[in-house]
């Protein structure tokens, strides 16, 4: 049997490191951007739906999604964000879907389900195990207007869109603290591996 483990943080708070050591390790990811991505690329259902729902300037010259503008009008207006998900949420959790049983029919000793919104999605119904890689607040807004060249306010409009990472922080199994330096997260996801049994 699969084990499904719950891989999920705040925007920026270092999921993505951590997914790619694990998926240096061999294991499968599952991972929500990437699907999110997919699901909105040139020629799909997906992208036609926000040409219609949205104006014209979230579209590049080329007919692609010009994801900079998108992030800049949902991020800053809650409902706006609500009706992108509208569209996007079902497209992914569907694919996210196939992904898992395609991976279990393998019989993968571990399947990653990396996805942000993770709790919010109630994804965690997917999973056998729930990780959250954790930062404090003040590393979080910094790493995040760094990452995305952002000002002040809209990074923090970008944190608020999701649920404080405190109370992600509560529900998970396990938490990696990603506030040090990358050597010291990794030793705690080879600890983990360690203690599941993973280690190849
Ligand atoms: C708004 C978009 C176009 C911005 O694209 P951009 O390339 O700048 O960001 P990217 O997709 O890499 O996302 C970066 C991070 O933003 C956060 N984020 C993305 N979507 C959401 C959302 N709907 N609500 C809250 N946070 C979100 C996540 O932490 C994610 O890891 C893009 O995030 C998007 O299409 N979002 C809707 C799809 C979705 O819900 N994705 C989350 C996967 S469950
Ligand atoms: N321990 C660390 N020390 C310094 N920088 C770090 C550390 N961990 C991650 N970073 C940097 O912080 C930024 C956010 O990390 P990462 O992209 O892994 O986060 P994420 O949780 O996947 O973000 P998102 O949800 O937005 O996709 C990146 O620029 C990454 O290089």
């Amino acid at each position: 049997m699969s084990l499904v483990l719950g891989l999920t943080g705040g925007i920026a708070s270092g999921k993505s490191t951590v997914s790619h050591w694990l998926a240096e390790y061999g294991y499968p990811i599952v991972d929500a951007d990437v699907i999110a991505r997919q699901v909105v690329a040139p020629g799909t259902i997906g992208l036609r739906q926000l040409a219609t729902l949205f104006s014209p300037e979230i579209l590049t010259a080329d007919g692609a999604l010009d994801r900079q503008t998108l992030g800049r009008i949902v991020f800053a207006d809650r409902r706006q964000l609500a009706q992108l998900t509208a569209i996007t949420g079902p497209l992914i959790r569907q694919e996210i879907n196939r992904q898992l049983v395609a991976l279990k029919h393998a019989k993968k000793e571990l399947i990653v389900l990396d996805v942000p919104l993770l709790f919010e999605g109630h994804y965690q119904q997917n999973a056998d195990l729930t990780m959250v890689v954790y930062v404090d607040g003040s590393t979080q807004l910094q790493r995040l207007m760094i990452r995305n060249h952002l000002d002040e306010v809209a990074a923090k409009q970008r944190i608020a869109s999701q649920w404080p990472l405190i109370a992600k922080r509560q529900m998970a199994d396990i938490v990696i603290d990603n506030n040090d330096s990358l050597a010291a997260t990794k030793q705690q996801v080879v600890k983990f591996l360690t203690q599941y049994g993973l280690q190849k």
